[in-house]
C-alpha cells in the first residue's frame, strides 16, 4: 500500500524495519525484505509517488526532469573551483535518483568490488562474489524494435529474470555512433578498441551504452522494485511526502536505535515517532543519510557539540570520505550532421501510443561511452601512484553528446573516475529541516588537477584522427596544450561541475577498524539496529555511475538482512 501522509498510518503502528529512502538502496531492501510475508517493512520517501508521473517515464525527457523531483542543493563555495558553489542533483521522489537520473547503467571494474573487499577484510563484498546477485537484480530485454544487436553485448554478464530492466537502445545507429566506430578501426589507431560488453567487470575500451530502460520507458527503482505486485504486498507500507529528520535511541538500551522520527519539511515541523522492532534501514542517500544522523547526533561528538546538539554516539567519519568524480565538459564544433532536428511533438505521440520511437531513447544522439586509461607512459605516473584499483578499472569516462541548433556541437564530459580528493557533508544547525553543507571539494588534490589535465589529453587524441575529422572542427572550450599551465589550470578550476556520482559519506570500514562509520554488514559501528544501504556506504570510489553499484550492494545488504532474522 502507498500512503501520501503519516496521519494514514494507524495509531502506535510499528515495522520489522523502517527503511529511509526509496532510492535503488532503499527500494532493493524494502523489496526483497516484504518478499518474506512474515517481515513487516515501512519504506519513508521524503518525496512524492513518481507512479503516473509522465515525463519521469520517458527516457528522452531525462535532461529536463521538473525541479519539484530534484532536491535543491547546491554546494558550499568551493575554494579549489574559484570558490563557485556548483549543483549537487539527487532524486527526491520515489526511485530516488534511478527516477530521475541520466539511465546510464555501468557496473565498473571487478578490482573496485575487490578493493571494497580489502578495505573491509570480507570477501563477501568481491565482485565475484556480487554478481551471484546478477540474475535476481537485472532484467535484460532485447529491443522491442526486433533491431538486431549481436555483437553489442553478452550475454553471459546478464540476468534476464530479474526486477531492473537494462537494454541498449530500440533505435538504430546515429552518426556519432559510426564515427566512433570507424575512428577506433582506423589502421594506425592503437590506444582504443572496442570492448562487447562493459559490464563484464572490465569496462575499457569504446561500447554501447546499456541503460535502465524497459520496452521504452525508464525502470527506476520504484517502476522495477516497487511495482505493481510488490505495492499490493499486505506487509509493505510505503509512505511518501514523509521526511525523517533523525533516529532515536531505545529508552532503555544506550546503544540501540529503536525508531525514526518524522516531520513536514514543507512546515519544518515534527509529526510523531514510528518504532522498528529489528533494525533501522537509513538508504536517503549519499547526503541524506550522513544528514539524518549528524541531525541524531551521531557523528564527530566536538562538532556536534558546537552545533548545540548533544551527541549520542562519537563516530568522526559521519559526513567524511564524500566523493564525487570530477566532471570537465569539452566542447567542440561539428559539421552540422550529428544531430539531426527530431519533430518532438511526433515523438511524444508516438511514445504515448506505442512506447516507441525517439524518445524511448536516453541518448538522442550518441550510444557509446568511452572508458580508458591514462597510459602507463604518461609523466603523470612518475609523480603520482595509481588510484586505479587494477589494471582493468578505467581513469577516464568519456560520454557524448551532440546538439545542433544556431551552433552545431559535440558536448563530451570527461570524468577523471578515480577522483582522490574527499569533501565532506555536513549540517548547518540543529535544526533538521535546514538543508544540509555539502563541499565535493573537487581539484583539491594536486593528482585530481592533473588528473583530469591528463584525461584532457586522452579525449583529445581519441576525438582526433580522419574519421573525426570529417565530422568536427575547433575544439572550443579550454584547452591545456593551448594555454600556459596557470591559466588553464585556472580555467579548468571553472569549468569542473558535479558528476551527480557522490559516494562514502557513511563508508564501511574493516571491523575494529576506527576509521570508517561501518561495519562491513552495513552496520552503523558502536549501535545496534541501524543499518546503511546507499551510496554513502561505498568504500571507495567506482569506476562507474554509481546506479549499478548501489543496486549490487542492496543485494548483498539484503541478504544480510534476512540472513540475521530469518
Ligand atoms: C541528475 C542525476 C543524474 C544521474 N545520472 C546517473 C546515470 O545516468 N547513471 C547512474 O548510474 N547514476 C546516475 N546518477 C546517480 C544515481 O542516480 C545515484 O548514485 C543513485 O540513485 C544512488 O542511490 P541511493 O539509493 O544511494 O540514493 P538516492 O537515489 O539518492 O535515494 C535516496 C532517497 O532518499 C530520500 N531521502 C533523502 N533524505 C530523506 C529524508 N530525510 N527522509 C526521507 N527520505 C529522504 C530521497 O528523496 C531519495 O529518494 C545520477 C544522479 C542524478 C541526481
Amino acid at each position: 500500500v502507498v500512503l501520501n501522509d503519516s496521519s494514514q498510518l494507524s495509531p502506535n503502528a510499528s515495522f520489522d524495519f523502517i527503511i529511509v529512502g526509496s532510492g535503488p538502496g532503499g527500494a532493493t531492501v524494502a523489496s526483497r525484505l516484504s518478499e518474506n510475508p512474515r517481515f513487516s517493512v515501512l519504506l519513508i520517501e521524503a518525496g512524492v509517488d513518481s507512479e503516473g508521473i509522465r515525463d519521469l517515464h520517458i527516457p528522452a525527457l531525462h535532461s529536463s526532469v521538473a525541479e519539484v523531483y530534484i532536491w535543491n542543493t547546491t554546494t558550499a563555495p568551493i575554494p579549489s573551483l574559484n570558490n563557485r558553489s556548483v549543483a549537487f542533483p539527487r532524486g527526491y521522489v520515489l526511485g530516488g535518483g534511478s527516477s530521475v537520473n541520466g539511465m546510464v547503467y555501468t557496473r565498473g571494474a571487478a578490482s573496485d568490488y575487490d578493493d571494497w573487499a580489502v578495505i573491509t577484510k570480507d570477501d563477501g563484498w568481491r565482485w565475484k562474489s556480487l554478481r551471484k546477485n546478477i540474475p535476481r537484480h537485472e532484467k535484460w530485454t532485447l529491443p522491442v524494435s526486433g533491431r538486431n544487436v549481436t555483437g553489442e553485448f553478452d550475454p553471459q554478464y546478464h540476468g534476464f529474470s530479474g526486477n531492473v530492466g537494462v537494454s541498449l537502445p530500440e533505435l538504430g545507429h546515429h552518426v556519432l555512433d559510426r564515427v566512433g566506430l570507424e575512428a577506433i578501426n582506423e589502421p594506425n589507431q592503437t590506444e582504443f578498441h572496442y570492448n562487447q560488453d562493459m559490464n563484464s567487470g572490465n569496462p575499457i575500451g569504446l561500447g554501447w551504452c546499456q541503460s535502465t530502460v524497459l520496452k521504452g520507458e525508464r525502470s527506476s527503482a520504484a517502476s522495477s522494485l516497487l511495482n505493481k505486485s510488490a505495492r499490493a504486498r499486505p506487509n509493505l507500507t510505503i509512505l511518501v511526502n514523509t521526511y525523517v529528520t533523525r533516529v532515536l535511541l531505545d529508552e532503555n538500551h544506550r546503544n540501540r536505535i529503536r525508531s525514526v522520527e518524522i516531520g513536514s519539511l514543507a512546515d519544518r515541523r515534527v509529526l510523531g515517532t514510528i518504532r522498528a522492532k529489528h533494525e533501522v534501514v537509513l538508504a536517503a542517500g549519499v547526503i541524506g543519510t550522513p544528514q539524518i544522523l549528524l541531525n541524531s547526533g551521531i557523528g564527530d561528538a566536538g562538532e556536534l557539540e558546537a552545533l548545540g546538539i548533544s551527541p549520542i554516539h562519537n563516530l568522526p567519519d559521519v559526513g567524511k570520505g564524500f566523493i564525487d568524480q570530477a566532471l570537465f565538459p569539452m566542447v567542440w564544433l561539428t559539421n552540422g550532421t550529428v544531430a539531426p532536428p527530431i519533430d518532438t511533438e511526433a515523438a511524444l505521440e508516438e511514445w504515448v501510443t506505442s512506447r516507441s520511437g525517439p524518445f524511448t531513447d536516453k541518448g538522442l544522439y550518441s550510444h557509446q561511452l568511452f572508458f580508458g586509461r591514462i597510459p602507463s607512459a604518461s609523466p603523470l605516473w612518475k609523480k603520482y601512484p595509481d588510484p586505479s584499483s587494477g589494471r582493468s578499472a578505467p581513469h577516464v569516462e568519456l560520454l557524448f553528446v551532440g546538439l545542433d541548433g544556431e551552433f552545431p556541437i559535440l558536448l563530451v564530459f570527461v570524468s577523471l573516475l578515480t577522483t582522490t580528493s574527499k569533501g565532506f557533508v555536513g549540517i548547518r544547525s540543529r535544526n533538521p529541516f535546514d538543508p544540509p553543507v555539502v563541499n565535493s571539494a573537487n581539484l583539491a588534490t594536486r593528482f585530481d588537477v592533473d588528473g583530469v589535465t591528463e584525461a584532457v589529453r586522452l579525449a583529445k587524441r581519441f576525438f582526433s584522427g580522419p574519421a573525426w575529422n570529417q565530422t568536427l572542427g575547433t575544439l572550443i572550450t579550454p584547452d591545456p596544450d593551448a594555454l600556459p599551465a596557470a591559466e588553464w589550470e585556472s580555467a579548468l578550476r571553472d569549468s569542473v561541475i558535479s558528476n551527480a556520482h557522490g559516494v562514502g559519506s557513511a563508508a564501511m570500514s574493516a571491523r575494529g577498524s576506527r576509521r570508517g562509520v561501518l561495519d562491513p554488514d552495513l552496520r552503523v559501528k558502536g549501535l545496534d539496529g541501524l543499518r546503511i544501504v546507499d551510496a554513502a556506504a561505498i568504500p571507495r570510489v567506482p569506476t562507474a555511475h554509481t546506479q549499478a553499484p548501489v543496486y549490487l550492494l542492496a543485494e548483498r545488504a539484503s541478504d544480510l538482512l534476512i540472513q540475521q532474522w530469518k
